[in-house]
């Protein structure tokens, strides 16, 4: 369970010579009630663990993509406290990690000792807080760190060494690289820096790293993973969802890894 179910499912995959591929979707998007059926479909297809997103009034990361997702999901009635009770419900049944997304405002409304609570209580192994930079993380990391919850870093490519160096001592579970500058949101190509990036990253710690934003394609994602340990995919699997191309889910995720 939590940070070293994470650890391990990784080291697997990656000891058996695959790239990881985290898909994330929008908790709700769609309704709840497919939230499992969603979760087990990309399970069997292969991804490595599941970056499930918290809908939020104010997703300053977001691109278009899954904005619209996150205001579907709220439109659902989708909040924080039902998406963990839905997965506390299917919690026995899967086996693969889950990292929740979510800013820190509904973490902090929801109480953060009672999150990392019942994030144990449903199955939930890592979490990202975009909004949450390194100066402010003490607010959260003890309450984590006592149940075992990874807390997922992110470096951007315009972060100097120095941080990069602290983000890359602190990260759990793994690294999230941010591969271009902006929000997320498919993108034709990456910048030729984020090769060297991804190689600095990778010199700079043991825990894998995995490179997201903009990647919409097996193309890329076999491309980025030279440098990398794989790819994390959001716009364009909240997409394929949205319009019930699964199978074109499947096979991307089959041709990445
Ligand atoms: O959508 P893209 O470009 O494929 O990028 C992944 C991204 O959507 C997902 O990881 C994510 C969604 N919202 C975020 C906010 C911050 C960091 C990461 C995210």
């Amino acid at each position: 369970m939590g940070r070293d179910l994470l650890t391990s499912t990784f080291q697997e995959k990656l000891d058996n010579q695959q790239k990881l591929f985290v898909p994330y979707i929008m908790a709700g998007d769609g309704g709840l009630n497919i939230l499992e059926e969603r979760i087990t479909f990309l399970e069997e297809c292969g991804a490595s663990a599941i970056e499930l997103g918290i809908p939020f009034s104010d997703p300053v990361a977001d691109g278009p993509t899954i904005q619209e997702a996150g205001k579907r999901a709220l439109e659902n009635g989708t909040t924080l406290t039902n998406v963990l009770e839905t997965l506390q419900d299917s919690c026995q049944r899967r086996f693969i990690p889950i990292i929740l997304m979510t800013y820190i405002n509904p973490i902090y409304t929801y109480g953060i000792e009672a999150f990392a609570r019942d994030c144990v209580k449903s199955g939930v192994d890592g979490v990202i807080v975009p909004d949450l930079p390194l100066e402010e993380e003490a607010l959260i990391v003890e309450h984590f760190q006592n149940h075992s919850i990874a807390l997922i870093r992110l470096a951007a490519l315009t972060s100097p060494e120095e941080r990069l160096n602290k983000i890359t001592e602190r990260t759990e579970g793994f690294l999230y690289a941010v591969s271009v500058t902006g929000t997320t949101g498919a993108r034709a190509t990456h910048k030729d820096e984020v090769k060297e990036y991804l190689q600095n990253l990778k010199l700079m710690t043991k825990t894998p790293v995995l490179a997201g934003f903009g990647v919409s394609n097996s193309q890329q994602a076999n491309d980025l993973g030279k440098y990398c340990d794989g790819v994390v995919v959001g716009s364009k699997i909240v997409d394929l969802f949205h319009n019930d191309k699964s199978e074109e889910i499947k096979k991307l995720i089959e041709e990445s890894i």
